[in-house]
């Protein structure tokens, strides 16, 4: 019987416990291991050009070498663009425009990258001012994030930072987006959506989804007529900007179950139009990894969890915020454990054989009891 050796720079208890609970024996990274769960960092390292790193066939890991393509804000919205462009080319009835607005594919709020896109920014803000937020491309947890309704805040933010349009593009690049100024609001607040996807191939494309997401909830309420755009602790729904908030309740965490949230919408919009949000969320997933495809790495030896941010508007349309190659493992509740440890639990279940040996070659064809508490998103193969 062969032991399973597992390596991991992520010292994480629902990671640490389920390799455990398979009896898996810990080695280092220079050692023969069969599965790595590395961080983005040492999977930047492992995969790097000139390391000339060759995986051997029992050998598995927990990133996609060019992960970013998803996982950057700039990568993301430049692979979305394409992906629109090339439908719309190929007569494709799913980019179907009406009045220059995409009828299927319009799922993430107006974006340009900063500074390449500035021109274009200034003549979409000329049309419709409104409020925006501008992000750094490669950071997260909330860091650098600010919200502008008047151009001159943009100004006077890119003269502080010395950006210029033509700047070099090595500098760090922003994105700005058209900002959700209805979001639909529990108890006078805002909230997103954290789901989670595992995806086990691009080439074919074969990704699942969790059964079990959560909302993450402001502390303080929103108010749409009265905005203070710097108040983020009515804005910015991400946890590690929640907890330096006085109103963070550290019982739970401004967490809510999906299907919380299921039963909520049932009882307040009716069953048809919550079947039908979730509906338009899996479709959302569906076409943000199609849209990676065609630049995603075909290497058999990985698989990645990506954790979705959405958010939902009044009229119950969702927006796809961003997509997180390495979404927190970090517990603030004990519902969290309980989730996060099955999450780790059935991605392990749905990325190894029945032999449970990792094998690059396996066609990656979970059976239905192996597949735990994910549902099929998309199988090519099936
Ligand atoms: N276009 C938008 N409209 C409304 N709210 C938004 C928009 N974009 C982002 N937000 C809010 O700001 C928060 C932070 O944005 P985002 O998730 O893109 O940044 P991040 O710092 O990368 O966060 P994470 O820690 O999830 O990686 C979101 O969780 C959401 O609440």
């Amino acid at each position: 019987m062969i032991k399973i050796k597992y390596c991991t720079d992520i010292d994480r208890s629902v990671l640490l416990s389920n390799f455990e609970k398979r009896g898996w024996v810990h080695v280092g990274p220079e050692d023969d291991w069969h599965f790595y769960w590395t961080s983005l960092q040492t999977c930047r390292c492992l995969f790097n050009a000139d390391k000339n790193y060759r995986l051997k066939d029992d050998q598995i890991i927990n990133h996609f070498p060019n992960h970013y393509e998803l996982g950057r804000k700039d990568l993301l919205i430049r692979n979305i663009r394409r992906y629109r462009r090339e439908l719309l080319k190929s007569g494709n009835s799913i980019a179907e425009c009406v009045r220059g607005t995409f009828l299927y594919l319009d799922f993430i709020p107006s974006t340009y990258v900063l500074p390449v896109d500035y021109n274009l920014f200034l003549e979409e803000y000329r049309k419709n001012p409104s409020t925006w937020i501008v992000k750094p491309s490669g950071k997260s947890r909330g860091s650098g994030i600010f919200l502008i309704d008047k151009l001159s805040q943009l100004k006077k933010w890119s003269k502080e930072k010395k950006y210029r349009k033509n700047a070099s593009t090595k500098k760090e690049t922003y994105i700005i987006s058209r900002y959700i100024e209805n979001p639909l609001l529990i108890s006078g607040k805002k909230f997103d959506l954290r789901l989670y996807v595992l995806v086990t191939s691009f080439h074919p494309l074969k990704a699942y989804l969790f059964k079990f997401g959560f909302c993450r909830f402001c502390s303080v309420k929103y108010n749409a007529h009265l905005m203070d755009i710097n108040c983020l602790f009515a804005h910015l729904t991400n946890v590690s900007v929640q907890k330096e908030g006085e109103d963070y309740n550290n019982i739970h965490g401004g967490k809510w179950s999906t299907e919380n949230l299921k039963l909520y919408l049932t009882s307040t919009r009716g069953e048809k139009r919550t079947r039908k949000l979730f509906d338009d969320i899996s479709f959302i997933i569906v076409h943000s990894l199609k849209a990676a495809r065609s630049v995603m790495s075909h290497d058999t030896h990985c698989f990645e969890c990506y954790g979705y941010d959405i958010i939902v508007d009044e009229d119950l349309k969702p927006w796809l915020i961003e997509v997180n190659s390495s979404p927190s493992l970090t517990c603030t509740t004990s519902s969290d454990h309980i989730l996060k440890s099955n999450l780790i639990e059935s991605i392990l279940s749905v990325v190894l054989p029945s032999s449970g040996i990792p094998n690059c070659r396996w066609d990656k064809t979970p059976s239905p009891e192996s597949l735990v508490n994910f549902d099929v998103l998309i199988d090519e193969l099936l």
